[in-house]
């Protein structure tokens, strides 16, 4: 199963390409929007997040409510596009007007120059529009796909937001897959930790009135997945690199960790390998999770539990200095609207990546071509493992 996505950020739309997902699973626009609809939700986005309304439109692979075996073809209008259509429509145009129009002036931060530089464009727009996290949308339509047929198997996954400049949520090892479903879903801030909420809102409204951004720490929890799932005999096999691939690639993240994670270099190796113990029922298990549910690039049969880092948003109403490609003058970067925060929203990208890696590794791994097959042999080996 692999995906490609297109569109620019202020353009008609984003579309989604997903290809090799078995024909016969079941397959509605409800199980993408939900996933759109959340993404778009959570304390500290800007204005952009009120004009549109992410919505699907399934235009290929899915027929009468199951999908076809062939590419799975997705577009989300982008309902600013009617703002900007002079500015972003593909008709040539008056080039004299466009010319006032150029951004010659780079964000620190962004991809605007390094861009620039690298595609040899003057008009800084043609890298923002594409670079912008809007992108992040057509990339939770594809992981809502993963995630429908992850639910068909039986593997849950959730994220949630883990800290927001410095204010950590206490972990809450009680609660079920199901219970942090609904408990991040009913927090604007999407946490699980009631008592961190307040803060984290203020914490990101006091950097909006200071004109600041603040970031965080996401983390996303996987149940349900047998042992074995990745493989340690070769590096582009590993699960838990390819899940670290995906989530580094979302915008603004700087950093991923699983379970412990970077901690485990100040502890000895007694205090962070798990335990393994068996029991008739449950088969083999770990007495601990400090490895996050991977040993040697495949699963362990515990919780995967991942954490990515992001950075604050780089564009700033306190403005940063920055200097025009053209007349080199330097310059404040003054805008007219962004995020403070997009924690939130991001921790339902970072579920929706790490969605599609795990149910990528699960098709290369078992029967592909009908979803009936897969469910079969899915089920199988989950048996195999419970007795080994
Ligand atoms: C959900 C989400 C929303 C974002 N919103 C903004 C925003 O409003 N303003 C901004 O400057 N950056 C925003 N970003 C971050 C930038 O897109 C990102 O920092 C930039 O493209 C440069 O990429 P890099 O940080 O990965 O190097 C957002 C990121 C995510 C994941
Ligand atoms: C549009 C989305 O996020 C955008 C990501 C983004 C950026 O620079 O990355 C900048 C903002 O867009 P604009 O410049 O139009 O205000 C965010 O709103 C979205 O998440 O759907």
């Amino acid at each position: 199963m692999r995906y490609l996505t297109a569109g620019e950020s202020h353009g008609k739309q984003l579309t989604t390409i997903v290809e090799g997902v078995p024909a016969g699973m079941p397959l509605t626009s409800e199980n993408i929007n939900e996933s759109l609809l959340r993404r778009q939700k959570g304390y500290g986005r800007g204005k952009r997040m009120q004009i549109e309304k992410d919505l699907v439109d399934i235009c290929g692979g899915v027929r009468h409510g199951y999908t076809l075996g062939s590419p799975i073809a997705m577009v989300v209008k982008n309902d600013d596009f009617k703002h900007w259509e002079d500015i972003m429509g593909e008709d040539p145009i008056d080039l004299d007007k466009e010319i006032r129009r150029t951004v010659t002036r780079p964000r620190p931060g962004h991809a605007d120059l390094n861009g620039a530089m690298k595609y040899g464009h003057r008009d800084m727009r043609n890298i923002l529009e594409r670079s912008s996290a809007r992108e992040t949308g057509a990339r939770v339509a594809a992981g809502a796909v993963a995630k429908t047929l992850l639910n068909h198997l039986g593997v849950k996954i959730v994220g949630y937001v883990h800290e927001i400049a410095g204010i950590t949520a206490k972990d809450q090892p009680e609660l079920t897959i199901e219970q942090k479903i609904q408990r991040s879903e009913a927090s604007d801030v999407r946490v699980l930790d009631p008592d961190v909420e307040q803060p984290m809102r203020d914490a990101i409204d006091q950097a909006k009135k200071e004109g600041d951004s603040i970031g965080g720490i996401c983390e996303v929890v996987i149940e349900g997945l047998p042992a074995g799932i990745g493989s340690y005999v070769h590096y582009d096999r590993k699960l838990d690199a390819r899940l670290a691939f995906a989530v580094q690639s979302i915008n603004a993240f700087k950093g991923v960790e699983f379970g412990i994670g970077f901690e485990a270099s100040r502890r000895p190796g007694s205090k962070v390998h798990d335990e393994i113990i068996w029991s008739e029922k449950e088969g083999f298990s770990r007495r601990t999770n400090n490895l996050g549910g991977f040993e040697g690039g495949m699963t362990s049969g515990m919780p995967v539990v991942v954490r990515g880092v992001m950075k604050p948003i780089p564009t700033l109403y306190k403005p940063l200095q920055s200097v025009d490609i053209e007349s080199k003058e330097v310059f404040s970067a003054s805008i007219e609207r962004s995020d403070s925060c997009a924690v939130p929203a991001a921790a339902v990208v970072m579920e929706h990546v790490v969605a599609f890696e795990v149910a990528k590794a699960i098709l290369e791994q078992f029967p592909n071509d009908q979803f009936i097959k897969l469910k079969e042999a899915f089920d199988q080996y989950r048996e195999e493992i419970r007795c080994f």
